[in-house]
């Protein structure tokens, strides 16, 4: 199958709002791959941590990317052999990896890995630039997003079921502050791209997002 008739599903969206969840389920569903490309800018951020490399270093940042052995498995990620842990999801690993994202060199060598996911039969990605920049050609592209306050109750929830320590008011300031980071950045800042749907999850269950963009999929493919 020629790369550019593989549909892709694009969803883009801030922190929290459920993209990497409602994405996954809607590639189990449908037997397509799934990319979280957030994951791959958190590795960077946690790579750059382990080698020394300092999250200012554009060129070094771009080298240590593109070096970047990353294996996925299902839920579980190994970073040059290594598994990495729940850290990766940590508001730490977030706040690095919003920063090393900002560099456009270190963008740049990060698009042939993520394009590397789009493998027959399809392929569901999530992350701020899915849909604008790395799969312009997406079939389906959805925006979704949610209030601040959702996502962080969303993110609290999610990080004391981890069993790890979290305080609302703070994880809601970290969550504007990334939006802040992630939208007014010069290049690929998240923003609603020409052709998505955007989708508003704030009083949406999880499965009533998935079927939210299993219809427009569907819709899309009917076109
Ligand atoms: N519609 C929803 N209603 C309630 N909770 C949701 C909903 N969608 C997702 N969640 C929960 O919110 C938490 C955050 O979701 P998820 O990690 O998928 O967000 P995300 O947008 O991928 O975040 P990030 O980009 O920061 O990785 C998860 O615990 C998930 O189960
Ligand atoms: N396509 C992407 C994906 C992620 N980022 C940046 C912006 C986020 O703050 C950070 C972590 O992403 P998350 O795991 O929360 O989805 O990575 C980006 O710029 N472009």
């Amino acid at each position: 199958m020629a790369n550019s008739v593989i549909p892709v599903i694009a969803i883009d969206g801030p922190s929290a709002s459920g993209k990497g969840t409602v994405a996954q389920r809607v590639a189990a569903i449908l037997g397509f791959h799934f990319l979280d490309s957030g994951a791959l800018y958190r590795l960077l951020g946690l790579a750059a941590n382990q080698r020394g490399v300092a999250l200012t270093d554009e060129s070094g940042l771009a080298q240590l990317a593109l070096a970047m052995d990353i294996r996925f498995e299902g839920e579980a990620i190994w970073l040059f052999g290594a598994p990495v842990g729940d850290e990766l999801r940590s508001e730490h690993a977030a706040a690095a990896a919003s920063q090393v994202a900002a560099l456009p060199a270190v963008r740049a060598a990060l698009l042939d890995k993520q394009r590397a996911f789009r493998q027959a039969p399809g392929l569901v990605a999530d992350g701020r630039d899915m849909a604008s920049v790395v799969f312009t050609d997406a079939v389906c592209k959805v925006f979704l997003t949610a209030s601040a306050e959702a996502r962080a109750e969303r993110r609290y929830k999610q990080l004391i079921g981890k069993g790890m320590s979290a305080n609302i008011a703070l994880l809601l300031q970290e969550i504007r502050l990334r939006d802040e980071r992630d939208s007014q950045r010069s290049v690929a800042p998240l923003q609603i791209a020409p052709g998505a749907a955007l989708l508003d999850s704030t009083p949406l269950s999880i499965e009533q997002a998935v079927e939210e963009v299993l219809v427009r999929y569907r819709a899309a493919c009917k076109e």
